[in-house]
Protein backbone atom coordinates (compact mmCIF):
# COMPACT_ATOMS: atom_id res chain seq x y z
CA UNK A 1 0.00 0.00 0.00
CA UNK A 2 1.30 3.35 -1.42
CA UNK A 3 -0.63 5.72 0.69
CA UNK A 4 -2.34 6.22 3.85
CA UNK A 5 -3.84 9.01 5.99
CA UNK A 6 -1.60 9.74 9.48
CA UNK A 7 -3.46 11.72 12.08
CA UNK A 8 -1.45 13.84 15.03
CA UNK A 9 -3.76 14.43 18.35
CA UNK A 10 -2.75 17.44 20.11
CA UNK A 11 -4.07 16.58 23.52
CA UNK A 12 -4.20 19.85 26.06
CA UNK A 13 -2.49 17.72 28.79
CA UNK A 14 -3.45 18.43 32.70
CA UNK A 15 -1.89 17.66 36.13
CA UNK A 16 -5.05 14.94 36.11
CA UNK A 17 -3.76 11.79 34.31
CA UNK A 18 -6.71 9.63 34.51
CA UNK A 19 -8.11 12.96 32.51
CA UNK A 20 -5.22 12.92 29.79
CA UNK A 21 -5.58 9.05 29.23
CA UNK A 22 -9.72 9.43 28.37
CA UNK A 23 -8.49 12.40 26.99
CA UNK A 24 -6.30 10.47 24.52
CA UNK A 25 -8.62 7.53 24.20
CA UNK A 26 -11.84 10.01 22.89
CA UNK A 27 -8.90 12.08 20.40
CA UNK A 28 -7.93 8.24 19.45
CA UNK A 29 -11.39 6.62 18.66
CA UNK A 30 -11.86 10.37 16.84
CA UNK A 31 -9.08 10.12 14.72
CA UNK A 32 -9.92 6.69 13.17
CA UNK A 33 -13.51 7.51 12.93
CA UNK A 34 -11.99 9.80 10.05
CA UNK A 35 -9.65 7.60 8.56
CA UNK A 36 -6.46 7.89 10.91
CA UNK A 37 -4.51 4.29 10.06
CA UNK A 38 -1.40 5.51 11.87
CA UNK A 39 -2.51 8.01 15.02
CA UNK A 40 0.63 9.44 16.75
CA UNK A 41 -0.10 11.24 20.30
CA UNK A 42 2.54 13.95 21.75
CA UNK A 43 5.45 13.94 24.48
CA UNK A 44 4.64 13.13 27.42
CA UNK A 45 0.87 13.13 27.14
CA UNK A 46 -0.22 11.44 30.29
CA UNK A 47 1.33 13.96 32.86
CA UNK A 48 2.61 17.78 32.74
CA UNK A 49 6.11 18.11 31.18
CA UNK A 50 7.91 19.03 34.08
CA UNK A 51 10.25 16.93 36.34
CA UNK A 52 8.07 16.68 39.70
CA UNK A 53 4.95 15.65 37.60
CA UNK A 54 7.38 13.40 35.56
CA UNK A 55 8.42 12.13 38.57
CA UNK A 56 5.49 11.52 40.29
CA UNK A 57 3.80 10.28 37.25
CA UNK A 58 6.41 7.71 35.89
CA UNK A 59 5.35 4.16 35.28
CA UNK A 60 6.51 1.10 34.59
CA UNK A 61 5.98 -1.12 30.96
CA UNK A 62 3.73 -2.49 30.55
CA UNK A 63 1.66 0.17 33.10
CA UNK A 64 -1.58 2.11 32.83
CA UNK A 65 -1.19 4.07 29.58
CA UNK A 66 0.93 1.64 27.71
CA UNK A 67 -2.40 -0.53 28.25
CA UNK A 68 -4.69 1.64 27.32
CA UNK A 69 -2.78 2.51 23.80
CA UNK A 70 -2.03 -1.67 23.36
CA UNK A 71 -6.06 -1.84 23.67
CA UNK A 72 -6.60 0.90 21.41
CA UNK A 73 -4.37 -0.56 18.39
CA UNK A 74 -6.04 -3.71 18.93
CA UNK A 75 -9.90 -2.85 19.11
CA UNK A 76 -9.36 0.14 16.55
CA UNK A 77 -6.83 -1.88 14.25
CA UNK A 78 -4.73 1.25 14.00
CA UNK A 79 -1.17 2.05 14.41
CA UNK A 80 -0.40 3.96 17.69
CA UNK A 81 2.92 6.15 18.08
CA UNK A 82 2.12 6.72 21.51
CA UNK A 83 3.80 10.18 21.93
CA UNK A 84 5.79 9.92 25.12
CA UNK A 85 5.52 9.35 29.31
CA UNK A 86 7.96 9.07 31.69
CA UNK A 87 8.99 5.42 32.13
CA UNK A 88 10.06 3.94 34.96
CA UNK A 89 12.14 0.82 35.37
CA UNK A 90 14.08 -0.34 38.36
CA UNK A 91 16.08 2.33 39.12
CA UNK A 92 15.91 5.55 36.48
CA UNK A 93 13.32 7.42 34.24
CA UNK A 94 13.38 7.83 30.64
CA UNK A 95 11.10 9.83 28.23
CA UNK A 96 9.90 6.98 26.35
CA UNK A 97 7.46 6.56 23.01
CA UNK A 98 5.77 3.40 22.83
CA UNK A 99 4.88 2.30 19.05
CA UNK A 100 1.84 -0.42 18.92
CA UNK A 101 0.68 -2.39 15.68
CA UNK A 102 -2.64 -3.31 14.95
CA UNK A 103 -3.00 -6.13 16.59
CA UNK A 104 -2.21 -4.36 19.63
CA UNK A 105 1.85 -5.62 19.69
CA UNK A 106 4.47 -3.25 20.62
CA UNK A 107 6.80 -3.22 17.60
CA UNK A 108 9.48 -0.66 19.07
CA UNK A 109 10.17 1.79 21.84
CA UNK A 110 12.18 5.09 21.43
CA UNK A 111 13.71 5.97 24.83
CA UNK A 112 14.64 10.21 24.15
CA UNK A 113 18.81 10.40 22.94
CA UNK A 114 19.50 13.61 23.80
CA UNK A 115 17.76 15.88 26.85
CA UNK A 116 16.15 19.13 26.89
CA UNK A 117 19.09 20.81 29.58
CA UNK A 118 18.66 24.45 28.59
CA UNK A 119 19.20 27.99 29.65
CA UNK A 120 17.85 30.98 27.92
CA UNK A 121 18.31 33.87 30.27
CA UNK A 122 15.26 35.62 30.92
CA UNK A 123 13.07 32.94 29.54
CA UNK A 124 13.48 29.40 30.03
CA UNK A 125 15.60 27.30 32.16
CA UNK A 126 15.10 23.52 31.93
CA UNK A 127 17.13 20.42 33.05
CA UNK A 128 15.35 17.06 32.12
CA UNK A 129 18.62 15.39 32.71
CA UNK A 130 17.94 16.23 36.54
CA UNK A 131 15.47 13.26 36.41
CA UNK A 132 15.74 11.22 33.34
CA UNK A 133 18.26 9.28 31.57
CA UNK A 134 19.64 9.00 28.03
CA UNK A 135 18.29 6.65 25.87
CA UNK A 136 21.36 4.75 23.60
CA UNK A 137 19.31 3.67 20.37
CA UNK A 138 18.31 4.87 16.85
CA UNK A 139 14.44 4.05 16.35
CA UNK A 140 13.23 2.77 13.39
CA UNK A 141 9.93 0.44 13.02
CA UNK A 142 8.85 -1.38 10.80
CA UNK A 143 4.99 -1.26 9.48
CA UNK A 144 2.83 -2.53 6.64
CA UNK A 145 3.33 0.94 4.60
CA UNK A 146 6.89 1.39 4.64
CA UNK A 147 9.68 2.04 7.83
CA UNK A 148 8.96 4.84 10.14
CA UNK A 149 11.72 7.22 11.98
CA UNK A 150 10.51 7.66 16.08
CA UNK A 151 12.71 10.73 17.75
CA UNK A 152 11.67 12.65 20.35
CA UNK A 153 11.53 16.58 20.49
CA UNK A 154 15.34 17.92 21.26
CA UNK A 155 16.28 14.77 19.61
CA UNK A 156 15.20 16.71 16.10
CA UNK A 157 17.39 19.31 16.52
CA UNK A 158 20.31 16.57 16.04
CA UNK A 159 20.51 16.17 12.22
CA UNK A 160 22.74 13.61 12.47
CA UNK A 161 20.04 11.54 14.10
CA UNK A 162 17.67 12.21 11.64
CA UNK A 163 19.63 11.10 8.84
CA UNK A 164 20.65 8.38 10.39
CA UNK A 165 17.06 7.27 10.43
CA UNK A 166 16.71 8.07 6.68
CA UNK A 167 19.63 6.07 6.10
CA UNK A 168 17.84 2.87 7.76
CA UNK A 169 15.46 3.16 5.64
CA UNK A 170 12.86 5.92 7.12
CA UNK A 171 10.55 7.26 4.65
CA UNK A 172 8.22 9.05 7.61
CA UNK A 173 10.07 10.67 10.88
CA UNK A 174 7.09 11.07 13.33
CA UNK A 175 8.71 13.09 16.49
CA UNK A 176 6.52 13.45 19.58
CA UNK A 177 7.68 17.07 20.86
CA UNK A 178 7.17 19.87 22.93
CA UNK A 179 8.51 22.77 22.15
CA UNK A 180 7.70 25.95 24.21
CA UNK A 181 6.81 29.29 23.79
CA UNK A 182 10.36 30.74 23.44
CA UNK A 183 12.03 28.16 21.33
CA UNK A 184 9.00 26.93 19.29
CA UNK A 185 8.63 30.60 17.40
CA UNK A 186 12.14 30.68 16.91
CA UNK A 187 12.86 27.69 15.45
CA UNK A 188 10.24 24.75 15.28
CA UNK A 189 8.59 25.50 11.78
CA UNK A 190 11.58 26.24 10.28
CA UNK A 191 13.84 23.27 11.75
CA UNK A 192 10.48 20.34 11.14
CA UNK A 193 10.79 22.17 7.20
CA UNK A 194 14.42 21.42 6.84
CA UNK A 195 14.64 18.17 8.14
CA UNK A 196 11.48 16.79 5.91
CA UNK A 197 13.88 18.53 3.02
CA UNK A 198 16.86 17.34 4.09
CA UNK A 199 16.35 13.85 4.36
CA UNK A 200 13.38 13.71 2.09
CA UNK A 201 10.32 12.29 4.23
CA UNK A 202 7.28 13.33 5.43
CA UNK A 203 8.08 14.74 8.74
CA UNK A 204 5.50 14.23 11.32
CA UNK A 205 5.78 16.83 14.78
CA UNK A 206 3.22 16.24 17.30
CA UNK A 207 2.84 18.77 20.06
CA UNK A 208 0.41 18.82 22.96
CA UNK A 209 -1.70 22.11 23.30
CA UNK A 210 -0.60 24.83 25.26
CA UNK A 211 -1.75 24.85 28.85
CA UNK A 212 -1.76 28.03 30.26
CA UNK A 213 -2.25 26.81 33.66
CA UNK A 214 1.06 24.30 33.70
CA UNK A 215 4.55 25.60 34.63
CA UNK A 216 5.24 24.47 30.83
CA UNK A 217 3.81 26.47 28.21
CA UNK A 218 3.98 23.71 24.41
CA UNK A 219 4.07 25.78 21.55
CA UNK A 220 1.50 23.60 19.90
CA UNK A 221 1.62 24.12 15.93
CA UNK A 222 1.61 20.34 15.30
CA UNK A 223 2.56 20.03 11.89
CA UNK A 224 2.86 17.27 9.00
CA UNK A 225 5.70 18.35 6.34
CA UNK A 226 5.80 16.63 2.62
CA UNK A 227 9.47 15.15 2.07
CA UNK A 228 9.00 18.38 -0.86
CA UNK A 229 8.83 20.83 2.32
CA UNK A 230 5.05 21.32 1.91
CA UNK A 231 2.78 21.73 4.83
CA UNK A 232 0.44 19.06 4.53
CA UNK A 233 -1.42 20.11 7.51
CA UNK A 234 -0.82 21.78 10.97
CA UNK A 235 -2.52 23.77 13.54
CA UNK A 236 -2.22 26.30 16.31
CA UNK A 237 -2.22 26.59 19.86
CA UNK A 238 -5.50 24.74 20.56
CA UNK A 239 -6.53 21.33 21.56
CA UNK A 240 -6.33 19.44 17.54
CA UNK A 241 -6.55 16.99 15.42
CA UNK A 242 -4.77 16.94 12.16
CA UNK A 243 -4.88 14.77 9.27
CA UNK A 244 -2.73 14.50 5.89
CA UNK A 245 -2.37 12.17 2.94
CA UNK A 246 1.75 10.01 3.36
CA UNK A 247 2.17 9.07 -0.56
CA UNK A 248 5.08 7.27 -0.70
CA UNK A 249 5.02 7.55 -4.45
CA UNK A 250 5.82 11.06 -3.61
CA UNK A 251 8.87 10.22 -1.02
CA UNK A 252 10.28 8.23 -3.85
CA UNK A 253 9.53 10.73 -6.59
CA UNK A 254 11.33 13.29 -4.81
CA UNK A 255 14.21 11.38 -3.98
CA UNK A 256 14.46 10.22 -7.34
CA UNK A 257 14.04 14.21 -9.10
CA UNK A 258 16.56 15.50 -6.53
CA UNK A 259 18.90 12.54 -5.32
CA UNK A 260 20.48 14.18 -2.35
CA UNK A 261 20.61 10.89 -0.53
CA UNK A 262 22.42 9.48 -3.19
CA UNK A 263 25.02 12.53 -3.70
CA UNK A 264 26.43 12.34 -0.48
CA UNK A 265 30.33 12.16 -0.60
CA UNK A 266 30.66 9.16 1.59
CA UNK A 267 34.22 9.44 0.01
CA UNK A 268 35.25 12.40 1.82
CA UNK A 269 33.06 12.24 5.04
CA UNK A 270 30.66 9.45 6.73
CA UNK A 271 27.83 9.01 9.73
CA UNK A 272 28.01 6.18 11.47
CA UNK A 273 26.19 4.97 14.40
CA UNK A 274 28.75 3.48 17.02
O1 LIG B 1 14.35 22.01 21.47
C1 LIG B 1 13.48 22.72 21.96
O2 LIG B 1 13.41 23.90 21.75
C2 LIG B 1 12.45 22.14 22.85
C3 LIG B 1 12.84 20.79 23.33
C4 LIG B 1 11.95 20.26 24.34
O3 LIG B 1 11.08 20.93 24.85
C5 LIG B 1 12.05 18.86 24.69
O4 LIG B 1 13.02 18.20 24.33
O5 LIG B 1 11.11 18.36 25.32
Amino acid sequence: MKKFKIAVCQILVTEDKGRNLKKAEAMIREAKSQGGEVIVLPEIFNSPYNNDCMTQMAEDYPGESTNLLSSLAKDLQVYIIGGSIPEKTKDKIYNTSFIFNREGELIGSHRKMHLFDIDVKGKITFKESDIVDYGQQVTVVDTEYCKIGVAICYDMRFPELMRLMALKGAEVIVVPAAFNTTTGPAHWHETIKVRAIDNQVYFVAASPARNMESSYHAYGFSTIMSPWGEVVATTEEKEDIIYGEVDLDYVAKVRQELPLLKHRRTDIYSLEEQ
